[in-house]
């Protein structure tokens, strides 16, 4: 029994609590990841936001991560104006890899000989995927790690973004800027200095098809509210915001780019089994099962709903980003309404009805049963 016991820690090291812990349950710091294409100011956002908030510590991840060839990279701590920096050892350019042996690690490791910080940045490169970034802390902040993932802030860049969102990639390969836009908790089109009226609202119309969910800020020199861009709660729902009103909100988008992201939403009333709902999930983001009228599998890149649970009183929030995908109790009860579920789904090929009919599908299957 006890080898068995031990067996299992060496397979999941991330369950064992991490001796000399500084942080009690409850004190999780926030990890918010910075991403946009090369160039559209996501540095300059990082001074920014380093320079205007002198109440809280700040640990920065500057790396260019996922570029394979270099070894070692810096964790930089900001405090009061004063640079900390902490060597990364990479093994390989894996940030998956790298960052979730080494980087968490680190972070500890700095944390026991600095103190504790309040709060972490993390900038990706321009061409970085910041889905697989954000499934890493999401995962880890499941296994009760002391760091939680909390928001993805994507810049954009108002002169140039048209044009990396309009370039041609090879079939099959989703266009990267599209993707960040996807991904995005919050979007801020930095740069506006260098654009006219009608082109940044273009370029606004641009991104709202493609998310349908994201919130836009506009700025020069990635000067924004910091209010709004920090503690966003993206993935849990203690923000205080309704979700089921932010969903009511959104709207099914038509794709203003060829063969581009977009965002579909519904609503269906009723309720339905948990185990049910993650077979229709499972066959969406695992299978890639459901095809849209050309026949494309419909390919989905973040996803936020709410659904009710046959016998739970209260709210259920779904989230996804890539493959990964949580359903969370909320707080908020159930009223004396028929109960909503409402989905929405950014990505590729999407199709509302044919989405809408395999969920109701599911719906029905539980209806059946009851
Ligand atoms: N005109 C103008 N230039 C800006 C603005 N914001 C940033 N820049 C400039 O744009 C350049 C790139 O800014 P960075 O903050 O380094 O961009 P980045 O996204 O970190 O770039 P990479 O890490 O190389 O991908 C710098 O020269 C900035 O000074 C702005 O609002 N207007
Ligand atoms: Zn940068």
């Amino acid at each position: 029994m006890d080898e068995v016991l031990m067996d299992e820690d060496d397979d999941c090291p991330e369950l064992v609590p991490i001796a000399g812990n500084p942080l009690s349950p409850g004190e999780q710091i926030p990890v918010t990841i910075i991403t946009g294409y090369l160039g559209a100011g996501k540095t300059t956002l990082l001074n920014y936001i380093l320079t205007e908030q002198h109440n809280k510590r700040i640990a920065v991840i500057l790396n260019e991560f996922g570029e394979g060839s270099a070894l070692e990279k810096s964790l930089a701590v900001s405090q009061a104006g004063e640079l900390y920096e902490e060597w990364l050892e990479l093994r390989n350019g894996c940030l998956c890899c790298s960052v979730k042996d080494n980087g968490l690690k680190a972070i500890e490791n700095l944390m026991q000989k600095k103190g504790k910080f309040d709060y972490i940045l993390l900038e990706t490169t321009g061409l970085a995927d910041p889905g697989a970034v954000a499934s890493m802390f999401w995962v880890d902040a499941e296994l009760g790690s002391d760091i939680y993932l909390d928001g993805i802030v994507t810049v954009i860049d108002a002169k140039y973004a048209m044009q990396h969102l309009t370039e041609e990639k090879p079939e099959g390969l989703v266009n990267e800027a599209a993707r960040q836009i996807a991904l995005a908790d919050l979007t801020i089109i930095n740069k506006t200095d260098l654009v006219n009226g009608e082109e940044l609202n273009h370029l606004r119309d641009t991104v709202r098809s493609i998310n349908g969910l994201v919130k836009i800020l506009e700025c020069q020199k990635s000067r924004v509210d910091l209010s709004q861009v920090l503690d966003l709660h993206s993935f849990d729902n203690k923000d205080g915001v309704n979700l089921v009103e932010k969903l009511q909100l959104v709207k099914t988008t038509r794709p203003h780019l060829d063969k581009s992201i977009l965002t579909v939403t519904f609503e269906v009333s009723g309720s339905l089994s948990e185990d049910v709902l993650n077979v229709f999930i499972q066959d969406l983001l695992w299978e890639k099962a459901f095809k849209n009228q050309a026949g494309l599998p419909m390919i989905v890149i973040r996803l936020k709903g709410i659904v009710s649970i046959a016998g739970k009183a209260k709210q259920v929030m779904l989230q996804g980003v890539h493959e990964l995908y949580e359903l969370d109790e909320t707080p908020q009860v159930w009223g004396e309404e028929p109960r909503v579920n409402r989905l929405v789904f950014i990505g590729r090929n999407l199709d509302r009805e044919i989405l809408q009919e395999q969920f109701i599908l599911t719906v029905l299957k539980v209806g059946d049963r009851n």
